[in-house]
């Protein structure tokens, strides 16, 4: 597909989120490693008490997005705002509001968990215990065992817990469950529902497992081609696009032409079409002109990732 459909045809911001003051604001961000330009005068506003989806093929500029968005990495152009703040480095005050899980977790390797975990909380104002105490013992983290000898999904969870025990007002998380067990998984969605219950709190998280997605009902924002093409609600995507299926015995050489199609093929005697808005009149017409059997179908969250980005 060579546009995204959503960044022109979509009317935007979606009310509900227009409602909500922004907890971070990114305007004309551009970042580039030498030659290659990965983030391209991206803008972006993300609402306040949302979970967002940061979704993107590999190398889409996640993690770039990410570690500029909280001053970890440095920008080319544009600026950031979090907390209607200009964020210039890391560090102050605003930091305690925030909570990182980076995608990989190597520091302090000669420290021991408990150790580890005295010493950070030593730096923030909240630092809530009895959370820390509780995810310890659900995840079966050995508080006495060094983090060099920790597996990489221990290390993760070790991450989540460090970053979740400030009670963040806004938590970031970049792939968080990507080495953890379903078990696991499954507690670390619970927690973020749990933390997510509190008026105000955001979090921003890149996964693949868009399953996760779908459970914490997050609104999905789509990086691609060096920025974020759109940021919506989940529901509003899956009203918005539908999988029409039609079938009919003697087959299809190509698709047939549908108002509305993002991308189609055809799959032995059906032709599949990913439609944006369809108007079920035309499709029931078609179908009729064209002798086949339709089923109109919403996509998974999957299937439209496989689809736009
Ligand atoms: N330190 C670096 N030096 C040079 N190029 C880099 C550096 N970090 C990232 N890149 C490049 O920037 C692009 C975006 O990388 P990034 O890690 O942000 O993507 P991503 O969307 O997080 O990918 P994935 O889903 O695979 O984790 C890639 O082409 C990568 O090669």
């Amino acid at each position: 597909m060579s546009a995204n459909p959503l960044a022109t045809t979509v009317p935007s911001p979606m009310p509900a989120a227009h409602a909500m003051p922004a907890v971070l604001q990114v305007r004309g961000l551009e970042k580039s490693f030498k030659q290659r330009q990965v983030l391209k005068s991206l803008d972006w506003s993300v609402p306040s008490g949302r979970v967002i989806g940061l979704l993107g093929r590999n190398g889409a500029g996640k993690t770039t997005l990410l570690r500029c968005l909280l001053g970890l990495s440095p920008i080319d152009g544009g600026g950031v705002e979090l907390f209607g703040e200009p964020m210039l480095e890391p560090g102050g005050e605003r930091m305690h509001r925030i909570g990182f899980v980076p995608q990989t977790f190597d520091l302090f390797p000669w420290m021991k968990v408990r150790a580890y975990l005295d010493f950070t909380a030593a730096f923030y104002a909240r630092w809530n215990r009895e959370r820390v105490e509780r995810l310890l013992a659900n995840w079966e983290l050995d508080v006495r065992q060094k983090i060099g000898e920790l597996s990489q999904g221990q290390r993760q969870k070790l991450a989540i817990v460090r970053a979740i025990a400030p009670d963040p007002d806004l938590l970031v998380l970049d792939e968080p469950v990507a080495s953890l067990d379903p078990q696991a998984r499954r507690a670390f969605m619970n927690e973020l529902l749990t933390l997510m219950r509190a008026p105000g709190k955001t979090v921003i998280f890149s996964t693949h497992i868009t399953a996760d997605l779908e459970r914490a009902d997050a609104d999905i924002a789509l990086l691609r081609d060096g920025r974020i093409q759109f940021t919506r609600p989940l529901a509003e995507l899956r009203e918005r696009f539908k999988r029409v299926v039609l079938a009919r015995p003697e087959g299809w050489t190509q698709a047939p032409m549908v108002a509305g199609s993002l991308k189609s093929h055809v799959q032995g005697d059906h032709a599949i079409v990913l439609v944006e808005d369809p108007c079920m009149d035309s499709l029931h017409a078609l179908a009729t002109h064209e002798n086949a059997t339709m089923h109109v179908e919403t996509p998974t969250l999957e299937d439209l990732f496989v689809e736009l980005a």
